[in-house]
């Protein structure tokens, strides 16, 4: 097992509890989807995994190891928000590198190195050389991904990855995380409002409510009726051939 998140719980003020005893685990390679309403703790959850907010109660490990002081072992790809930032491609992703580098040390040619395959891993090496401000909020959102692998991470933590982004870039970054994790075994967390995403690329899902939560694989966790207890909408799930393959999509009927 590679991370395990042992009874966390956690608020802001005490008397309005946000995540309480989250209880998980995670596996090489794995990817688990964090669903739930706006505003239910999402990604109050991700920063407890990352030691920003540090657990009430509670605790979160990788390897053994306090999440919080595993630096080197996560990376955190956030959501995609434009900023100024006068650096190249390549600059803004051999950053990645900096926890690898002594205090004040310049990257080098092996960090550089690095950033090149990562940039290629995720499909953007002919923009390397363009400044970040002229970047789309598509390839933004590439390009942070491209920065939390060259820190070579085994558990990568993602803020909604897909929003922002068009129907096709939605599915291309889908499809990386998919390969990273099962090709470079690299366990994936990863807040989504989609749940046809979830059923796509997730092997678990946690989903938050309230006070409570679901947590076990998607397939068993994103049912209709806790779609419905969970966000109050209607939906069926249709089933469709592909190849030698079934593959399960949501259709919300409240709309029809
Ligand atoms: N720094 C903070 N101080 C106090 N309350 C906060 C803070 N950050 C978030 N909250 C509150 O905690 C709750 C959970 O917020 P969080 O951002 O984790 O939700 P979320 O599920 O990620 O939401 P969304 O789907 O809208 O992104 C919300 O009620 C939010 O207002």
């Amino acid at each position: 097992m590679l991370l395990r998140v042992e009874k966390g719980s956690f608020y802001y003020t005490s008397d309005t509890p946000i995540l309480q005893d989250i209880t998980l685990s995670l596996e090489k390679g794995e990817v688990i989807a964090v669903m739930g309403p706006n505003g239910i703790g999402k990604t109050t959850f991700l920063k407890c995994l990352m030691g920003i907010y540090k657990w009430k109660s509670g605790h979160s490990l990788i390897d053994g190891k306090d999440t919080g002081n595993a630096r080197k072992q996560i990376g955190y790809v956030p959501q995609a928000h434009r900023f100024s930032f006068p650096y190249s491609v390549r600059d803004m992703v051999v950053f990645g590198r900096a926890k690898y580098l002594p205090a004040f040390a310049s990257p080098g040619e092996k960090d550089y190195a690095f950033a090149d395959r990562a940039l290629e891993e995720v499909g953007i090496s002919a923009i390397r050389d363009k400044s970040c401000n002229q970047l789309s909020g598509g390839q933004l959102q590439m390009v942070l991904l491209a920065r939390a692998l060259v820190g070579e991470p085994q558990l990568l933590i993602l803020d909604e990855p897909e929003s922002h982004l068009d129907f096709g870039n939605q599915i291309t970054i889908l499809k990386i995380i998919k390969r990273l994790a099962k090709e470079k075994g690299i366990a994936c967390v990863m807040n989504t409002h989609y749940p046809n995403h979830a059923l796509n690329i997730a092997d678990k899902t946690l989903l938050l409510k309230g006070n409570k939560f679901l947590v076990g694989k998607t397939d068993q966790i994103l049912t209709k009726e806790n779609i419905r207890e969970y966000f109050g909408v209607d939906s069926i799930i249709v089933t469709a051939q592909k190849d030698d393959r079934e593959i399960n999509a949501f259709v919300l009927t409240d709309l029809i």
